[in-house]
């Protein structure tokens, strides 16, 4: 599915889309019709090779309509579930998930990569997309039994980020209402949440497999 129409030659501004009128998207411009997950043709292209193999969804943060409409398409399955709090994986899960919490009018719980909570705290070690072992941990004075809580991180890869909040809290007692983040990627792990939690994500059917690829269509013509 083609997200967006942009021009091949560098110009300065947008005008909004009118008809087919081809058009260079600045990064705070709004297109005039903002077709479903318009906002990710906002990312950059990863320049720096394989060893930084992954996509920066952070750039269209910089967008305030981009933001919000990212925002409301991971609240869109949630919109008849109760939830208490909404919770954010360190580092990038803390910006959406503050606007998600924002937008509901809940309170946002943060969930740290270890040894940064200086209050008592359980942990939980997992391993992430990087092969690396790791360890995040939440503050033990907010999650029991009874809490509902919407789980929001940027990516989700191999699953093993998530799936560790998702220990952490069931651990203390709190239930899961739904995890929500702007990829879900076909892996293994990423199906196994799927299957297994509410969820919801930004990426539209057609380019699923782009992001799998960790390479989206839009990058070809992405112009800063
Ligand atoms: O599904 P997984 O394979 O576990 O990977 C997903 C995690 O990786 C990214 O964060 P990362 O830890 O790279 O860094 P950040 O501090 O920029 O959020 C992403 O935002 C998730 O938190
Ligand atoms: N932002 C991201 N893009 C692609 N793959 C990822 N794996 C973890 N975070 C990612």
């Amino acid at each position: 599915m083609l997200l967006f129409q942009i021009s091949p030659v560098p110009s300065m501004s947008l005008t909004p889309c009118h008809g087919h009128r081809p058009l260079v998207m600045d990064v705070l411009d709004v297109p005039a019709d903002r077709q479903k997950g318009w906002y990710l043709s906002l990312m950059a292209p990863n320049t720096k090779g394989p060893e930084f193999a992954w996509l920066d969804p952070s750039r269209l943060y910089c967008n305030s309509q981009a933001l919000a409409d990212c925002v409301k398409d991971l609240l869109g399955p949630f919109h008849s579930d109760p939830v208490d709090l909404v919770a954010g994986i360190d580092a990038m899960g803390f910006i959406l998930g503050a606007s998600v919490a924002t937008t509901l009018g809940k309170g946002f719980l943060a969930i740290r990569k270890a040894c940064h909570l200086c209050v008592a705290n359980q942990n939980q070690n997992y391993t992430d997309y990087t092969g690396r072992e790791k360890t995040m941990e939440v503050r033990l004075d907010v999650l029991k039994p009874d809490l509902r809580v919407l789980l929001v991180d940027q990516w989700i890869e191999t699953g093993g980020t998530m799936r560790a909040a998702i220990q952490l809290v069931e651990n203390l007692g709190a239930t899961v209402t739904g995890v929500a983040a702007v990829a879900i990627e076909n892996t293994e792990g990423g199906k196994w949440i799927k299957e297994n939690y509410k969820f919801s994500h930004c990426i539209p059917e057609g380019l699923q497999s782009q992001v799998d690829r960790k390479h989206l269509d839009s990058f070809k013509s992405f112009t800063k």
